[in-house]
């Protein structure tokens, strides 16, 4: 286990989920103890319509609320956009950020990315900045080439390891049921670990690394043990409580 930096553990619900999750999301409350919040933090970024229910639900819990997207400007005429500052305004802590699905889905760069970590930062937001390659790029043997540039052009000047979260998601990963071996998950976290060491020194040490892609009960325990892995961002399995809490299990300590 990656023992200095205390890891995160994100369900991203991504489109899903209405009101009636709220009693998921109570139960899974439930599920994380104090013991278990010691060792590794644990967030939930339900769709926009959510957040503020479960921020207010999340009060007195040891459950954090996230968001999937932001626009780079506080306010606007920018009709169905959500602005950094009116989701901190609904309780969440955190956004995620180039996602793979927004990336294909809206054309987001690097370069918008880049502007809505900033915007992240600039509402108090911890910017969580998704980074990963397709199935063709690693077959062409490109995915540290690709990654590292995602990198260099998502992840502005000023990243600490207090305002920043890297998660490596490959594509081809995502929704699948197909992992990488654990070797891949290392050789990629390595990589990305000295990329932020060369761009932000010490917090670059310090900035967690999160694995994401079919992350579930039965092989978080691996994946999370590989070296510069700190936590997990997790789609499908972090819908059910019995998954979601399973996969933290990786980080219960027994006694
Ligand atoms: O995209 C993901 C999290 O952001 C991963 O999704 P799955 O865990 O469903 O593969």
């Amino acid at each position: 286990m990656n023992s200095q930096i205390k890891p995160l553990v994100a369900g991203n619900w991504k489109m899903n989920g209405h009101r009636a999750q709220l009693a998921t999301f109570a139960q899974m409350c439930r599920g994380v103890g104090p013991a278990l919040a010691k060792s590794v933090d644990v967030m939930i970024c339900p769709p926009a319509t959510l957040i503020y229910s479960l921020a207010a639900a999340a009060v007195g819990e040891r459950i954090a609320v996230g968001a999937q997207d932001c626009h780079a400007a506080a306010s606007g005429a920018h009709t169905g956009d959500l602005s950094a500052e009116m989701l901190a305004d609904c309780g969440a802590r955190a956004v995620i950020l180039g996602h793979s699905e927004r990336r294909a889905d809206h054309g987001e760069t690097d370069r918008s990315v880049n502007g809505k970590a900033l915007a992240a930062w600039r509402a108090g937001l911890t910017a969580i900045i998704c980074v990963g390659e397709t199935e063709a790029e690693r077959k062409a043997g490109r995915a540290v080439e690709v990654v590292s540039g995602q990198l260099a052009g998502s992840v502005p000047e000023g990243a600490r390891s207090d305002n920043t979260v890297i998660a490596y998601e490959p594509v081809w990963a995502i929704g699948t049921g197909l992992t990488p071996t654990a070797d891949d998950v290392e050789e990629m976290h390595r990589e990305i670990r000295s990329r932020l060491c060369a761009s932000f020194g010490d917090h670059g040490k310090d900035m967690r690394i999160l694995y994401g892609g079919s992350v579930k009960p039965g092989n978080a325990k691996e994946l999370m043990a590989v070296a510069n892995v700190n936590g997990a961002l997790v789609g499908g399995a972090s819908l059910k409580t019995d998954d979601f809490l399973g996969i933290l299990d990786a980080y219960r300590v027994t006694e």
